[in-house]
């Protein structure tokens, strides 16, 4: 596959990269070349080098529709961090010309405020929407309706674990001292659980008071990572759950940046508004798309 004269800008949020593709006007890479086309954008020696790609698409039931890939061409529900850098990319591409949109995912309709300074996009709020805790939504298989602060064996050990899903499922273990976790032998094992069928984002967290918290992330498909914005959401949202956090202004801080919460409830279920930033890096076009 060649790419040549594929266009994208590179983007972060909180040091979780992306290449964007607007495929708004139109698909640019097709549906059955996309996860190899993905895994080769992602590539951080023979290609452009991300967590995931992100694609502007359009929707029939919300301003406008956004997909993400993961690193090894899967297709993620939903990506918080991305969500950001997309705003900020369809804001400053006049694609939509409204601080205030609405955003089909594969995880429901989020809806996005973006705060300005000197004209520039800089902050961006968005309402992730509610959380579920059921082990048949995550999907988990156990024997109990909900996995809260249930005990895992892993390898040659054992962590409490809350499986949540706010769309994609993540795993969160809170512990005594995160400088002691190997997130590179516990996070794969973790990930790919025999428990969890669609594998999991897995995120280990030291609450240091009961607004503020600092922790680490595995994501599904992708390895280790500098922020993930649904882990940080799920992690906030089960931190609520357990009664290890209040539910306003949480402050969650991951190794490239920090992302604020208010947790509510809705329909007996918990949601989350994150509030962080996302910066463009560059836009560029690929020369030789293929390795
Ligand atoms: N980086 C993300 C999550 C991306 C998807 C994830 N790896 C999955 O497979 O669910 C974020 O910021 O939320």
């Amino acid at each position: 596959m060649d790419l040549k004269g594929l266009k994208f800008s590179k983007m972060h949020g909180i040091g979780n990269d992306f290449p964007i593709i607007d495929e708004s006007k139109g698909v640019v890479i097709p549906e059955e070349d996309k996860p190899e086309a993905c895994r080769f954008l992602c590539h951080r020696n023979f290609g452009v080098g991300g967590d995931g790609v992100l694609f502007v698409v359009p929707s029939d039931v919300a301003d406008i529709g956004y997909r993400m890939f993961n690193p090894d061409g899967s297709e993620a529900e939903m990506c918080g961090n991305g969500i950001r850098c997309f705003a900020d990319f369809v804001y400053r591409k006049g694609i939509l010309k409204e601080e205030k949109m609405t955003v089909e995912t594969k995880s429901g309709i989020k809806t996005i405020e973006i705060t300005l300074e000197d004209g520039e996009p800089a902050l961006f709020r968005v309402d992730m929407g509610t959380s579920t805790f059921k082990v048949d939504e995550i999907p988990m298989t156990a024997d109990v309706d909900e996995f809260s602060d249930g005990k895992l064996d892993v390898l040659d050990t054992s962590f409490n674990v809350t499986a949540v899903s706010v769309g994609n499922p993540h795993a969160i273990i809170f512990v005594d001292d995160i400088e002691a976790v190997d997130i590179e032998k516990y996070g794969p094992a973790i990930e790919c659980h025999e428990v969890f069928p669609e594998k999991i984002n897995v995120h280990f967290v030291q609450a240091v008071s009961k607004t503020e918290a600092v922790m680490k992330t595995w994501e599904r498909g992708a390895g280790v990572t500098l922020a993930c914005g649904t882990g940080a959401t799920s992690t906030a949202i089960a931190g609520v759950k357990l009664g290890v956090f209040d539910t306003e202004n949480i402050l969650l801080h991951l190794p490239g940046g920090y992302l604020k919460f208010n947790v509510y409830e809705k329909d007996g279920k918990l949601g989350a508004c994150m509030e962080g930033p996302a910066k463009l890096v560059y836009d560029g076009e690929i020369q030789r798309g293929y390795y």
